[in-house]
């Protein structure tokens, strides 16, 4: 590892040393040194600041004065002559002068300053103090909190504004020492939140909305009401004629060089730590701590005590899903003669190890498991390996267990996100290396898969990228409104990153607003309200007049699911170019096809259906083609092949027909 870190670092000094800067992790600078070979790789080994003194060799910091360091990360700049190593800094500071810095001797300012203070007073605050008050009593805390946001919310002038967020960082500062946290924890989390969807409107709560709303109508009596809709829940009106529809038609964006950033050394830690990196990632993201990571078949049954129903509802679910996916499996092997004594023939086989994910985060998806488990029992997999996050309670669902036991699964890898693809991709001691991960996920999980993909060290494919769910739906005026709402709700509910758009097909004012009353008022009844309005606030309506238009629309977003609540749907099905999957007429919602009616719901999105296939049986089979020619055969296009070999002056190639030609001869 030095030396792959070490490989593009240079340094001009004749002594060879590198030149060091410390940071702690906040990326404050501490000071400067030296880093050698030697020192780089204690550092790395022992986890902490370790560096090369010009003077005494080999400085282990705080060794003596027991200012230790623990170590964060190695850095190098962008032209290799600066090592940054990122530090967590103990004792008295960095500096040999007992400051924190070695630029000298004044302390941090401003929020720093004021965090080491609150820390400080946490542990020797006088008994009696305003600030012990503080950090016992947790009603006056929370009501400080909630007084100084509403004094930010009031101010007017500028001063007001500074004055007012100051004291509300301070009490919002006093929360975070109070819980054990620090300025660091706050800012890993505005950078994972930087990550996320970036469209995203953020609306409030309601019951916040509604507080703003009365402020404003108390204190300023003679404004004029609003005249335009709520926004909350309303899906934002667009023309087709709109000069942005590029930008309009956009998914909700994901930075993937920054995620992919945070898989990488996720993906890289399992592929050399395998189940010791698995077990660590379950503990940070899922927050179990797990024993063994895999479940292996035969699954005990009291893993898989489910409800009656429930099992009767997996039971027909298989059964639809596995009839469409047989239907498709293409046993006869194809077998052509191109010419006289020259017969080619292609035959499909199995993939032999298949990995499949199964979401776990916001919702448990068996549904995914029978979508992905069926038909790699029908396309004859060998060996078929689940991956699924384990509950908090470090159990797996009964009915994915049902699920896997039911198509024949080796195993259950008790994993989520990058980790578990990971340990599917490369293997580890305990979860078997796969040829080939299908399903879907979060950002992680997509990232994750795109970078196994293109490892070749791995030697895995991919089904397909199949993020986060969308739905288009085409309606016109014989639409029932509750329908088509409900349908797009469907979708809406899965996470705020899910994306909804409604085509409305010639609808008047009084057509469309009965929708959008509809998609209001039943989100309003779901338990998963919230995720609704992520979703909804970066959801469109496009307005058009021709049924060619809104087809035109639909093929250029190319949806993962694509609904047609219009007349005669069935007969515009030769309009559809691009979609995962078609939901024709009014008796098709969506969710048939997440379930139980046969067809597969793992499905290309971000547009990728432009040029994927949702999950098939084809998805979990290679086609190996063959040939057989008979000395006819060889007479007939011996000659083409010599002539092509010469031309690419291969002549062994041209050789290995000359010699058989001559031998017939
Ligand atoms: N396209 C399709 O066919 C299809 C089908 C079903 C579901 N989906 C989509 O799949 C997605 C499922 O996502 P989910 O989040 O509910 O479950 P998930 O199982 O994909 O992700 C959960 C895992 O993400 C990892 N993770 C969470 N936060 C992380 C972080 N900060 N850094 C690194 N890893 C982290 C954790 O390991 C966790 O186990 C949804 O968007 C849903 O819409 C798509
Ligand atoms: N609609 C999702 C695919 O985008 C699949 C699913 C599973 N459960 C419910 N829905
Ligand atoms: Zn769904």
């Amino acid at each position: 590892m030095t030396q792959l870190l070490l490989a593009v670092a240079k340094t001009d000094r004749p002594d060879g040393l590198y030149s060091t800067l410390v940071v702690d992790s906040r990326e404050r600078a501490l000071g400067f040194v030296y880093s050698s070979f030697e020192s780089v790789k204690a550092a790395i080994d022992s986890g902490t600041g370790v560096y090369q003194s010009r003077e005494r060799g080999l400085w282990f910091k705080g060794a003596s004065s027991g200012a230790t360091q623990d170590l964060l990360s190695i850095g190098i700049d962008c032209d290799g002559d600066c090592l940054k190593f990122q530090v967590i800094q103990k004792g008295s500071g960095f500096c040999h002068l007992n400051t924190p810095t070695c630029f000298g001797p004044t302390e941090f300012s401003g929020l720093s300053a004021l965090e080491s203070t609150l820390k400080s007073r946490m542990e020797n605050a006088p008994e009696g103090s305003y600030t012990k008050r503080l950090f016992t009593d947790s009603k006056l805390l929370s009501a400080k909190i909630l007084e100084e946001a509403e004094e930010l919310v009031d101010a007017k002038s500028k001063e007001e504004v500074s004055w007012e967020a100051a004291d509300l960082f301070y009490f919002a500062l006093a929360r975070i020492v109070k819980d054990g946290l620090s300025l660091s924890d706050i800012e890993r989390n505005l950078d994972l939140k930087a990550l996320k969807v970036s469209r995203r409107t953020g609306n409030a709560k309601p019951k916040y909305q509604e507080a703003v709303e009365a402020k404003e109508l108390k204190t300023k009596a003679d404004t004029t009401p609003a005249t335009s809709p709520p926004v909350d829940l309303v899906m934002q009106r667009y023309s087709s004629t709109s000069s942005d529809l590029d930008t309009v038609l956009q998914r909700p964006a994901q930075k993937s060089a920054d995620i992919m950033k945070l898989v990488k050394p996720i993906v890289e830690s399992v592929k050399t730590r395998g189940d010791a990196a698995l077990l660590e990632y379950t503990k940070m993201f899922d927050k179990v701590e797990l024993e063994s990571c895999v479940i292996s078949a035969p699954f005990p049954e009291e893993l898989m005590k489910l409800d009656a129903k429930v099992k009767e509802a997996i039971d027909l679910s298989i059964e639809n899903v596995r009839k469409f996916h047989a239907a498709q499996l293409q046993s006869t092997t194809v077998s052509v003669e191109t010419a006289p004594g020259v017969i080619c023939s292609r035959f499909a086989r199995p993939i032999e190890s298949v990995g499949l994910y199964i979401p776990g985060g916001t919702a448990v998806l068996p549904s995914t498991a029978l979508m992905l488990g069926v038909p790699a029992q029908v396309a004859g997999c060998e060996e078929i390996v689940f991956a699924s996050p384990p509950r908090k309670d470090g159990s797996i669902t009964p009915e994915v267990v049902y699920v896997a036991h039911k198509v024949g699964a080796k195993c259950i890898v008790l994993a989520g996100g990058a980790q578990a693809v990971a340990a599917m991709a490369y293997g580890t001691e305990s979860v078997p290396k796969t040829n080939k991960i299908m399903g879907p996920g979060n950002q992680f999980v997509t990232a994750a898969k795109m970078y196994v993909s293109n490892d070749t060290s791995a030697a895995i494919a991919i089904d397909m990228p199949a993020g986060p769910s969308e739905v288009l739906v085409i309606a016109d005026s014989t639409c029932n409104p509750a329908f088509v709402a409900a349908d797009l709700l469907s979708q809406a509910e899965h996470g705020v990153d899910s994306q909804v758009i409604l085509i409305a097909l010639a609808l008047t004012e009084e057509e469309l607003l009965a929708i959008e009353d509809e998609v209001k008022k039943q989100a309003l009844a779901l338990p998963r309200v919230d995720i609704v309005r992520g979703s909804i606030a970066h959801s469109i309506t496009l307005t058009v007049e021709t049924v060619t238009e809104a087809f035109e629309l639909s093929n250029r977003y190319a949806p993962e699911h694509l609904i047609l609540h219009i007349e005669k749907a069935s007969e515009r099905l030769d309009l559809v170019k691009n979609a995962g999957s078609v939901f024709v007429g009014q008796w098709s919602p969506e969710s048939c096809g997440d379930y139980s009616s046969g067809t597969n719901h793992t499905l290309p999105t971000y547009g990728y259906a432009k040029m994927y296939s949702g999950v098939n049986t084809g998805t979990y089979l290679k086609h190996i083609t063959s040939q057989e020619l008979t000395e006819e055969g060889l007479k007939n296009i011996g000659p083409a092949v010599m002539s092509l070999a010469s031309v690419e002056g291969l002549d062994a190639h041209g050789r290995a027909v000359g010699i058989r030609l001559a031998s017939l001869n």
